[in-house]
């Protein structure tokens, strides 16, 4: 630990803003990926700003480098000239390591760091990584006179970056986050996939043999490669008060297949995921809004436990303080969502 806990939510540089007790909680069901170089994403940002929860401008992976500074250059303008409303506006910088990251940071804070909200980190590695950031954007705060606190958010896609994952989440004020980067992870672990995230036909468990019938074919279950990352970006990302978001799924055209991948990531206690194609918004919209049976479900145990202690049988099924307070984290949910999106609004019946 570099700092001690007294000096933990002190400003890191003179005249940089106060740092944030708590990260704000808002809907956050998906973060919409597009290039600010490519003038075809760039035109429809204003549009589909007003149908996600996060719009983010990617500098990093996916931008060919002979348009890194193009792309740069847009996202000024475009965080100069878009209202983004009550939408929140992110970027992803290129990394720590790649001889655009300071220059990244530069421009954007000094330019429109009163715009952004928070600061995508990708190939995060450990907590020395979140305090170099952390360091460089209070100095650049100051600079520049941004008034509130730029969040970090840190991808989680190294084998050494999911070692260290609770020092990381735990290594600044400013850790908004984090989400699961399944492609460079996988290169990371030396896994033997070629793909975004989603899972593998060859990763299964088998059935035991049949004595009876040794010979009986012996049906497969596919398993979840993420399974053990996510869950441990959850844990980190719960226990410090940031949120946890499942990453990118590579197969636009699998619709299926991204919504269980998605829909297990919101089980599992993650907020959103990437939409890297319009065509993956509506998914995450669904997947990531409580459905209506289950927020009445949790309004019928809540009201059935006003002061949420004690124990009754609800349709023959045992409810205590434990199912209570899980019941109110999906009505919180619930709220939350239904304060930014009208449709949703009318489905709960608030
Ligand atoms: C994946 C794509 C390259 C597909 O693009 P395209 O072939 O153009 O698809 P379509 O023809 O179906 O597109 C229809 C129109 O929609 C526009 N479009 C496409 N994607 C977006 C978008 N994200 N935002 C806004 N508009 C979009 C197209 O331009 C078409 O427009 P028009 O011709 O006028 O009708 C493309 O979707 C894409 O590049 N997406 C973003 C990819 C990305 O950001 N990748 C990086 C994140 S994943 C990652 O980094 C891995 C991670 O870090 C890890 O390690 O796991
Ligand atoms: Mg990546």
């Amino acid at each position: 630990m570099l700092r001690s806990p007294r000096d933990f939510f002190k400003p890191k540089v003179v005249g940089a803003p106060e740092p944030l007790r708590e990260i704000p909680v808002l809907p956050s069901r998906m973060i919409h990926f597009f290039d600010p170089s490519n003038p075809k994403m760039a035109v429809k940002v204003p549009d589909i700003a007003k149908t996600v929860d996060i719009m983010l401008g990617n500098l990093e992976d996916a931008v060919p480098i002979d348009r890194k500074e193009a792309a740069r250059e847009g996202l000024v303008q475009i965080g100069k000239n878009v209202d983004f409303g009550n939408t929140q506006f992110w970027t992803r910088v290129n990394s720590l390591d790649s001889p655009w990251f300071l220059d990244d940071l530069i421009r954007l804070v000094g330019e429109i760091g009163d715009k952004l909200d928070v600061i995508m980190l990708p190939k995060i590695q450990g907590a020395w990584d979140i305090h170099f950031a952390d360091q460089l954007l209070a100095q650049l705060e100051a600079k520049y006179g941004v008034k509130k606190p730029l969040m970090i958010h840190a991808i989680l896609e190294t084998a050494l970056g999911v070692a260290n994952v609770d020092e990381i989440a735990n290594a600044s004020p400013r850790m908004q986050g984090m989400s699961l980067g399944p492609a460079d992870l996988a290169a990371s672990r030396r896994m033997k996939t070629t793909r975004v995230g989603g899972g593998h036909p060859d990763y299964v468990v088998r059935t035991d043999p049949d004595p009876a019938n040794p010979e009986a074919p012996r049906p497969t279950a596919q398993q979840d490669l993420w399974h053990y990352t996510m869950a441990k970006m959850v844990d980190a990302c719960a226990s410090v008060g940031a949120l946890p978001f499942y990453g990118p799924f590579g197969d636009i055209a699998d619709l299926t297949a991204c919504e269980d991948q998605f829909r297990n990531a919101y089980l599992m206690g993650c907020v959103g995921a990437w939409s890297l194609h319009p065509n993956q918004i509506a998914i995450a919209k669904r997947v990531f809004s409580p459905k209506a049976d289950e927020v009445a479900w949790a309004k019928r145990v809540v009201e059935a436990m006003p002061d949420g202690s004690g124990a009754v049988m609800i349709d023959g099924k045992m409810q205590d303080d434990a199912t209570w307070k899980q019941c109110k984290v999906v009505l919180n949910l619930a709220q939350l969502i239904a304060s930014r999106d009208a449709e949703y609004k009318a489905l709960y019946g608030f």
